[in-house]
């Protein structure tokens, strides 16, 4: 299995075009955020931003509005309970992002529901968090998958989906076979986590580590995957997602070396020096 190295980053993170503005780097939805998990929204949303997206916009519980545009007043907000008005905006995204703090209750399933059947092909979406515990709720959920689907789950929800122990989870083959049925990318999320492409090849990540170990560490990743793939469309997709992934435990793991435990949003304060140090390296 191919290891993911530090020269992704270079291949990926390039020089801004001069003559570009906000909608060259990507039309960004985050769709997630109930009553109680308004934070988990928040954090992705944050982090497509901090990572690059041009336009950020966040659908969740109107209960968070105050919350968003305090931490976070580039990015947009949808009340995601304003059905007509979130389809709009999805429709115009060039990534969305569907899941961090979803819940799921049925206002829930329905959105995931009719987000899936409104994706186009010249879309990509990313399906994490309480959506992938949906999901897997639904009869032949592989089929339900539009053409660019990336799944980030972690363990216990790849379990809930493949139905593959996490015990046996190391079993790349069994991990394959799913994926196979899918057609989409997986982010199987641990400590060395590995993604499984389209194309059946595998790349593992060998950094990052304990000190990541902190809710909401994955809704970060999602906002990191999203913005990477809004921006860096000139390289291919396999390297966007391994460059994203490697991104965010390589920042976490710089800011290990003088922090105990490192929060996802000192990693989102991080992103923008980070990248471009990659870029005058
Ligand atoms: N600030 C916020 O708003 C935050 C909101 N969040 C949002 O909450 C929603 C629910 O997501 P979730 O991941 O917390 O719950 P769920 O899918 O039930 O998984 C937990 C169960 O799986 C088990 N488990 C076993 N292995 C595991 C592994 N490797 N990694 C993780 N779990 C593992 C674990 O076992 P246990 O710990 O009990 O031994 C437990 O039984 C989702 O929308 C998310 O975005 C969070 O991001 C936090 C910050
Ligand atoms: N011990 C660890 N070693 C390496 N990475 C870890 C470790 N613990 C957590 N992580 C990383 O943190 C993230 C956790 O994702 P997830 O469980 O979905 O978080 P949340 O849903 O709380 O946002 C993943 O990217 C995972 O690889
Ligand atoms: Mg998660």
């Amino acid at each position: 299995m191919k290891l993911i190295k530090p020269d992704i980053l270079k291949q990926v993170v390039k020089v801004r075009p001069a003559n570009s503005y906000k909608g060259t780097f990507g039309r960004i939805v985050t769709i997630g955020g109930n009553l109680n998990y308004g934070g988990a929204i928040i954090m992705t949303t944050s982090a497509a931003v901090h990572a690059g997206a041009g336009l950020v916009t966040c659908a969740c519980n109107s209960a968070n509005l105050t919350a968003l545009h305090t931490i976070v007043p580039e990015a947009m907000f949808l009340d995601y309970k304003n059905r007509p008005s979130l389809l709009n905006a999805v429709q115009s995204a060039d990534v969305i992002v569907i899941g961090p703090g979803l819940g799921n209750d049925s206002l829930a399933s329905d959105l995931l529901l009719q987000v899936l059947s409104q994706i186009t092909g010249k879309q990509q979406l990313i399906i994490d968090g309480s959506a992938l515990t949906i999901l897997s709720q639904q009869e032949n959920w592989p089929k339900l998958l539009p053409q660019q689907t990336i799944l980030t789950p972690h363990q216990m929800e790849w379990q809930r989906l493949s139905g593959i122990k996490i015990a046996d989870q190391n079993d790349l083959e069994q991990n394959l076979h799913v994926q196979q049925q899918t057609g989409a990318t997986i982010v199987l999320k641990k400590n060395g986590t590995v993604i499984y492409h389209p194309d059946q090849t595998t790349a593992k990540l060998t950094i990052g580590g304990p000190y990541m170990a902190t809710g909401g560490m994955g809704d970060t990743l999602a906002g990191i995957i999203a913005a990477f793939l809004g921006q860096f469309k000139n390289s291919p997709t396999k390297l966007v997602i391994e460059a994203a992934v490697y991104c965010h435990s390589a920042v976490a793991q710089q800011l290990a070396e003088n922090n105990y435990v490192v929060l996802p949003t000192s990693i989102i304060a991080a992103l923008p020096q980070f990248m471009q140090k990659v870029v005058n390296s």
